[in-house]
Parts: structure tokens; sequence; C-alpha cells
């Protein structure tokens, strides 16, 4: 690819409050599938980088999970990720619901964050496919220009792709001039097996949402290839939940359950990673494995201190 001669690259931190659109915009802008999206809120658990590239520039998204109150480890360690997120990025990118508008929560973004960090801050109004442009979109651009001093407010649906281009434009004139910070092909910082971990998390997540909300880790304990058959990957996975009957749950009668997940997860894998995959799965009992540092951070959430 050509390079245009005023090459820009730099940090995007994706603030606001869960289920606002944060991951399917991401995924949109990037044409792959890196972080979760489901309806239920705060599945995004992982500060997850993004690199979007063209002929002009590189711009590094930075998904902050939402910032929530909660005392356990993990909760902390969620918000202290995503205010790292929002310190070493260049531009903030702060998305609310159209449909819901403007809440109290954004209120307090805007005070304990926003404010206090200073910089150049982009509004979008998500899911505007699901608005009536004069009578809600209008008063709503209105009321969001007096909450704080956004360069720019965007009006997108980030599940129909509406007006995305613009919002990349919009950041490239705010991005420092700078050769781009990451090799082309490298499109998440993610290793392999958490990535795995990840899709295999969401199958289960989705199937026992009612069940088990958040109360499901996974780990990915090998990834080796096969012996004989180099397009074959053999993952061995192990599924946490926290009590013995929530084990019985995630098994399922027969087996059923288990059976689902590794179905659903094995055939996810072999379309992303093009190859056959063998998938095993097993099911461990870890109480309290919210609380264990050892294992959060085997499991990737890096920013304990
Ligand atoms: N109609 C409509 N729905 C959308 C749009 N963007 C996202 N959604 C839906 O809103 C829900 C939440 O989207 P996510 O991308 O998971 O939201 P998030 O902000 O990443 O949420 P967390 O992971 O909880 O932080 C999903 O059901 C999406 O399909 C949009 O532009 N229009």
């Amino acid at each position: 690819m050509e390079k245009n001669e005023n090459f820009k690259a730099g940090f995007v931190a994706l603030v606001g409050k869960p289920n606002v659109g944060k991951s399917t915009l991401l995924n949109n802008i990037l044409k792959t599938k890196l972080s979760i999206v489901s309806p239920k809120p705060q599945t995004t658990r992982l500060r997850i980088v993004g690199v979007y590239n063209d002929k002009d520039a590189q711009i590094i998204f930075l998904d902050t999970p939402g910032i929530q109150k909660g005392k356990d480890i993990l909760t902390k360690t969620v918000v202290d990720s995503a205010v790292s997120s929002m310190e070493e990025a260049d531009i903030i990118t702060m998305v609310i619901d159209g449909v819901k508008g403007w809440t109290k929560e954004d209120d307090q973004l805007v005070e304990n964050y926003l404010e206090k960090l200073n910089k150049p801050t982009i509004l979008l109004i998500n899911k505007v496919d699901k608005v009536k442009p004069k009578d809600v979109l209008l008063p709503l651009i209105e009321e969001v220009s007096q909450k704080y001093e956004f360069k720019e407010i965007i009006p997108i649906s980030a599940l129909k792709g509406t007006n995305l281009d613009r919002y990349i434009e919009v950041l490239k004139k705010y991005l420092p001039e700078s050769p781009p910070l990451f090799p082309e092909d490298q499109i998440t910082d993610l290793p392999l097996k958490f990535y795995i971990a990840e899709i295999i998390r969401e199958k289960a997540f989705n199937l026992l949402k009612k069940e088990l909300p958040y109360s499901i880790a996974v780990e990915v304990e090998s990834i080796k290839e096969g012996e004989k058959n180099k397009n074959l990957l053999i993952i061995d996975a192990v599924l946490y939940v926290e009590r013995e009957n929530h084990k019985k749950i995630v098994i399922g009668k027969n087996g059923q359950t288990l059976k689902k997940i590794g179905k659903l997860a094995r055939e996810e894998l072999e379309f992303l990673l093009k190859k056959k995959i063998y998938l095993n799965l097993w099911v461990k009992v870890k109480p309290e494995w919210k609380e264990d540092l050892t294992l959060l951070k085997t499991l990737g959430y890096q920013y304990i201190s």
C-alpha cells in the first residue's frame, strides 16, 4: 500500500456504558471478530486492541470494559484497565445509545474521567437505525452538546455501518503525525490461547446466560498441532465454575450442554483459523475464582497491580 506522506498513527479509547454497542462498532470497523458481542451487558471484560490500517493512518483501538461498580478483584481490575486505556489514548471516543439517550452514568463518566483527562473526545450516538431523526435525534444532539466540549458529535449505526467512514475521517483529523506503530498484519495483540478461550466463553455464555450469567471462566491449557496432520489443532481447555451445581448445569443432561458448547466453538474456530480442530473441554469447580489473583493473571487479566 502506498503511504500518505503525512501518515498518522495513535490510540483511540472507546468508552461508554455497557451495551451501547462498542464491540459491535469495533467489529464493524475492523471487519473481523475480535471482541464478544452479545445482548447481555458487561460481556467485554478484556481490554482488546484492534488495529485499523489504511493509506493515511493506523488507528489502534482500546476497547474499555464498562466502568462498573463492584468490590471484587475482577471488577476493580476491569476499572483499572479502562482507566489505563483512557490514559494511553490520543483520542477518546464516548459512545451512547441513541434510543436510551444521555443518562446519569454518562454525566459521571464526563465528571470523573473526561474532564480530568482533558483529551480530544468524540461522541458517537449509536443505534440511530432505531430512532426518528427529527423527533429524537436532533433534540438529543442539542442536549449532549451542552454536556461536554466534544470535538465532534456523530450519529452512527454500528450495526448497519452508517457513518462509520465519517467517524474514521474525524479520527484521522485528531491523530498525531507518526509512522505506523504496529506491523500491518497484526490485527490483535491477544495471544492465540486467549482468543480461543474467549470464543469458548462466548459460546458457553450464550447458551447459559440465564442460569450462569457471569460465573464462567475459560482457560486454554494447550494447543498442539496434529503429529501427522499440520492442518489439525488439538486444543485442551477448562471451563471454571464457582460451584458444584454450576458444573452440573454446564455439563447438562448426558453431557449435552458441554457437547453443544464444544460443537459451536469448534465450528467457529475452524472457520476463523482455517484448520481442523479437536476441542477437548473439561469443567472444573474453582470456588471464588473471581478472587483468585494467580488464576486471573493466567487468564490474561494483566492489569492487576
Ligand atoms: N439496532 C442496533 N443495535 C445495535 C447497534 N450497535 C449495537 N447494537 C446491539 O446492542 C447490543 C450490545 O452491543 P455490544 O457491541 O455488545 O455493546 P458493548 O458496548 O460492547 O457492550 P459491553 O460488551 O457490555 O460493554 C447488541 O445486541 C448489538 O447487536 C446499532 O447500531 N443498532
